[in-house]
């Protein structure tokens, strides 16, 4: 990188008055918006708040209804995804774009066609290989994987590491639109670490997330949205949580209340389970109304526990006793959650539909009720519930798979990192939501990769490699304690 570019101030893109309509949503309502060289812009704003519409435009794979885009100070009149790519604007979007039936190397491929003739497989394997070293170093992916055998969090790292390879065209500006929602707190430090590094060397970042400390630890300037505007944006260090969430227009910045303590165990048993390759006796137990937690690096068996749990309840499984209906929110919800061509009333109606039959018929208005309950009890943004899930935004489909398993009849909700992509007003809603719905007997068995979820429950098991490695109570719990149990040995 020259120090003409590190020092240059020019715009790489700027966007002016720029607007978008979805049918009646108005997704951007005129906004403008730019990016210089050497800087990382955090963009934060609430579910539906217009982010990823913007991204969009930036990455030309929208155009604006109106407005205008310059890019290095030249208008673009055709501006596109072509365009966006030679002058060096890559994204990894929120929903991830690797073919799950190609290796990492053939996946990398599709992003270099430079990359052909003889060997160009094992080019596309070390160019990638590379990559992840710099930024995921000690990662165990191999560019022969195929990306569909892949967990989310591996998913998620190939798909960053691809953007910021080099072949042909330059790299200038790497838009992240929640780049560590699926990776533990190891692997997203690794990840923001080397995007200071990139930034330092010149080039730009725009970083997308929910998670406000990540984007006031590491961004030079934060943009604030909110129902398609602009609200607020400055220097980095002019904002702190409290602002940016009063900016946000969500719920106040409020504690999370004072969560389990107190709350009476019962003793009627939900579940008992061993992972498949724990040797020890070590076991999950949990019982009517706790909410259990399961934590340690992403990838370490906890989803495999809870899928295990899932099928159990359906057919007896060795080793797991389940003694409740089960209901799951998927953390993957491209893969395992959602519907896609049904509705969000739909989406949210399928595991209820004992109770929404009229005779052998779904009856629309009991399935419109139970959607609008739950649109309105957890903020799912849209005008209208019978339009098709992908028309919400990523934080509100999740909110979708939420009011799925939380508005049946199932005593034990298994949840698989849930909450990526909610926003932080939503998120405190339904951490409460879960603790109401725990005080009346449910169940909740909550795998997260944020720390600071584990608060809400009575007990956390830590997993190393396929197995419970400790137990602890929410009082005796610490970051520390968790990552030392996740790379060294039990703490008991
Ligand atoms: N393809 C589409 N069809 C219809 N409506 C859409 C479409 N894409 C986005 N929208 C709507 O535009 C608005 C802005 O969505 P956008 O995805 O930009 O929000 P976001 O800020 O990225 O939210 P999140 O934090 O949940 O990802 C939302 O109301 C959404 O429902």
């Amino acid at each position: 990188m020259t120090e003409t570019r590190a020092g240059s101030s020019a715009d790489i893109i700027r966007l002016g008055s720029a607007a978008k309509h979805f049918g009646a949503v108005r997704a951007l309502d005129g906004v403008d918006f730019s990016v210089r060289s050497g800087e990382c812009v955090g963009l934060v704003g609430h579910n539906g708040a217009g982010k990823s519409t913007l991204m969009h435009m930036v990455a030309g794979t929208l155009l604006p209804d109106s407005g205008q885009i310059a890019v290095r100070g030249g208008m673009e009149q055709n501006y596109s995804v072509p365009r966006a790519q030679k002058l060096g604007i890559r994204c990894v979007f929120q929903e991830l774009s690797l073919c799950p039936n190609l290796s990492v190397a053939e996946n990398t491929r599709i992003n270099h066609p430079s990359l052909r003739g003889f060997g160009w497989r094992r080019k596309a394997a070390d160019l990638i290989t590379a990559k992840l070293d710099e930024i995921f170093p000690g990662h165990t992916i191999s560019a022969a994987d195929i990306a569909g055998d892949l967990s989310i969090g591996r998913r998620q790292m190939v798909e960053v590491a691809r953007a910021f390879t080099v072949t042909h065209d330059p790299l200038e500006l790497v838009i992240l639109d929640e780049p560590t929602s699926s990776l533990d707190a190891h692997t997203a430090g690794q990840l923001l670490a080397f995007v200071r590094r990139f930034v330092a060397s010149g080039r730009s970042c725009i970083l997308i997330s929910h998670l406000l400390g990540e984007v006031l630890g590491n961004a030079d300037r934060i943009v604030v949205m909110r129902d398609g505007k602009i609200v607020a944006a400055a220097a980095a260090d002019a904002f702190d949580r409290d602002k940016l969430v009063t900016a946000m227009g969500g719920a106040e910045a409020r504690k999370q209340a004072e969560i389990a303590a107190g709350r009476p165990e019962t003793v009627v048993l939900r579940v008992k389970a061993r992972p498949a390759r724990q040797e020890d006796g070590k076991e999950l137990v949990a019982y009517a109304g706790q909410i259990i937690g399961l934590a340690g690096l992403a990838g370490h068996g906890q989803t495999d526990l809870l899928l295990a749990i899932f099928s159990a309840a359906s057919r007896a499984r060795p080793g797991v006793e389940v003694t409740a209906p089960v209901a799951l929110v998927a953390g993957d919800r491209q893969s395992d959650g959602i519907f896609p061509q049904w509705s969000i009333a739909e989406n949210i109606g399928i595991r209820s539909l004992a109770r929404l039959r009229n005779g052998l018929l779904i009856s629309p208005q009991r399935e419109a009720e139970l959607a609008w309950f739950w649109q309105k009890k957890i903020g799912i943004r849209t005008p209208d519930m019978n339009n098709n899930i992908f028309s919400l935004s990523g934080g509100n489909q999740q909110k979708a798979l939420f009011a799925r398993a939380l508005g049946s009849d199932a005593q034990i909700v298994l949840m698989d990192d849930p909450m990526r992509g909610v926003d932080i007003g939503t998120k405190l809603e339904v951490y409460d939501l879960v603790r109401e719905e725990a005080s009346h007997g449910r169940t909740f068995l909550w795998y997260t990769t944020e720390t600071e979820e584990l608060d809400n429950c009575d007990h956390i098991y830590v997993f190393k490699n396929g197995r419970i490695v400790a137990n602890l109570r929410r009082d005796e719990l610490t970051e520390e304690k968790i990552i030392q149990s996740s790379f060294g040995c039990g703490l008991r």
